[in-house]
C-alpha cells in the first residue's frame, strides 16, 4: 500500500531578503512525503520567485496529479517542472535509500562584507577557508576595495563571488582594478559578472580573475565545455530539476573539467539538509554553497545543526492531501 501525504508552507523571511529587485518577505512552498512498507520518503518543492519558470500553484496541481497516479501502484514520469522533479525525485530516493544519509554541512559562508563579521564566521568555520561575497549590489570600486581588504586581512582565505551579471563591461574592469593581481588567483571563482556570457569570458581573460555560470545553465544554448577562465558551474538543483538531472549535470561538469558547486535555492531547512546529502554525495571535497537558512526566522521538519532557530513540524504545516 502506498501513501501520500502533500503540505504547503510558509516561513517568514528575515526582513531585508531581496530576490531580483523584490523583497522576499515569506518563502513558500510545498512538502511531500510518500510511503510504502512502513519506510518512508520526504521531498521539499519550492519554486523560487524570480528564477523558477513554474508558479507554486502549477507546482502543486503537478504533484497532485503526480501522487495520485503513484498511490495507485503506477510510476508516473516525473512532472517537466523543475522544482516537481526535485522534491518528489527527492522523496522517491529517500524512500528507496537511494540518498547518502552523510550530509557535507560545512558550506561557504555568505559574507554581507563586514570583515569583524566575516572573521568570526572563519573563525568557526573548520578546515579550508572559502567565504561567498555577493557583489554588484553598490559601487564595483566600493566592491574592489572590499574584496581586496578581505584578501589581504586573511592570507588564508580564498573568496567565492558572484555578481549576477550586475556589471557592464568598464564597471566590471573597475572592480578589478582594485584587486592586488598577486591576490586574483585566490578569488576561487566570481559567478557571471557581466550582463553576457561573452563580457565575462573577455573580464576573465582581461583580469585573469576565473568565473562560473550559474545563470546561464538555465539557457537553452549552454554547454558543459571547458574554456579558458572558466573553472566552475553551480548547480541549483531546485532549479534544474529530478536528482538524475542534477546528477548528469555534475558528470558533465566534471567530464569537462569544471568543478560543480551545489547551492542553494532558498529551500527550508528540510531541502537544505537534503542538499548537503547530495553535495556529499556527488560532489565530496567541494563546499557547496547552502548559508541560506539564516535568511529565514524558522527551519522545517528537519533541524540544520547548529541553527537556533525554531523548528517547524507537520503541525505547523497546511494539508493539502
Ligand atoms: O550559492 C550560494 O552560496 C548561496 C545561494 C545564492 O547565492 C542564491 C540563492 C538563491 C537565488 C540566487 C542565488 C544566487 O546565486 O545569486
Ligand atoms: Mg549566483
Amino acid at each position: 500500500m502506498r501513501r501520500a501525504r502533500l503540505f504547503a508552507y510558509q516561513i517568514p523571511m528575515d526582513a531585508g531578503v531581496v530576490l531580483r529587485h523584490q523583497r522576499l518577505k515569506t518563502r513558500d512552498g510545498l512538502v511531500v512525503c510518500l510511503g510504502e512498507e512502513g519506510r518512508d520518503g520526504w521531498g521539499e518543492i519550492a519554486p523560487l520567485p524570480g528564477f523558477s519558470q513554474e508558479s507554486l500553484e502549477a507546482c502543486r496541481q503537478a504533484t497532485l496529479a503526480w501522487l495520485e497516479a503513484w498511490c495507485c501502484g503506477q510510476h508516473p514520469p516525473l512532472p517537466s517542472l523543475p522544482a516537481v522533479a526535485f522534491g518528489l525525485s527527492c522523496a522517491l530516493a529517500e524512500l528507496e535509500q537511494q540518498l547518502p544519509v552523510a550530509g557535507e554541512y560545512r558550506t561557504a559562508p555568505l559574507c554581507t562584507g563586514d570583515p569583524d563579521a566575516l572573521f568570526s564566521m572563519l573563525a568557526a568555520l573548520p578546515g579550508e577557508k572559502v567565504a561567498k561575497v555577493k557583489v554588484g549590489l553598490y559601487e564595483a570600486v566600493r566592491d574592489g576595495m572590499l574584496v581586496n581588504l578581505l584578501l589581504e586581512a586573511v592570507p588564508d582565505l580564498r573568496l567565492r563571488l558572484d555578481a549576477n551579471r550586475a556589471w557592464t563591461p568598464l564597471k566590471a574592469q573597475q572592480f578589478a582594478k582594485y584587486i592586488n593581481p598577486a591576490w586574483r588567483d585566490r578569488i576561487a571563482f566570481i559567478e557571471e559578472p557581466c550582463h553576457t556570457r561573452d563580457a565575462s569570458r573577455a573580464f576573465a581573460a582581461d583580469s585573469g580573475i576565473a568565473i562560473a555560470w550559474d545563470e546561464s545553465l538555465r539557457e537553452p544554448d549552454f554547454r558543459f565545455v571547458a574554456e579558458p577562465g572558466v573553472r566552475t558551474v553551480v548547480i541549483k538543483p531546485t532549479l534544474t530539476g529530478s536528482l538524475q538531472a542534477v546528477r548528469a549535470q555534475v558528470q558533465a561538469a566534471h567530464a569537462a573539467g569544471l568543478e560543480a558547486v551545489i547551492s542553494s535555492s532558498l529551500e527550508s531547512s528540510l531541502g537544505l539538509t537534503q542538499l548537503t546529502r547530495i553535495a556529499a554525495w556527488l560532489t565530496p571535497g567541494t563546499l557547496p554553497g547552502l548559508d541560506t537558512l539564516s535568511l529565514m526566522q524558522a527551519q522545517l521538519i528537519r533541524p540544520w545543526p547548529g541553527s537556533a532557530l525554531p523548528l517547524y513540524g507537520v503541525e505547523h504545516l497546511e494539508a493539502l492531501r
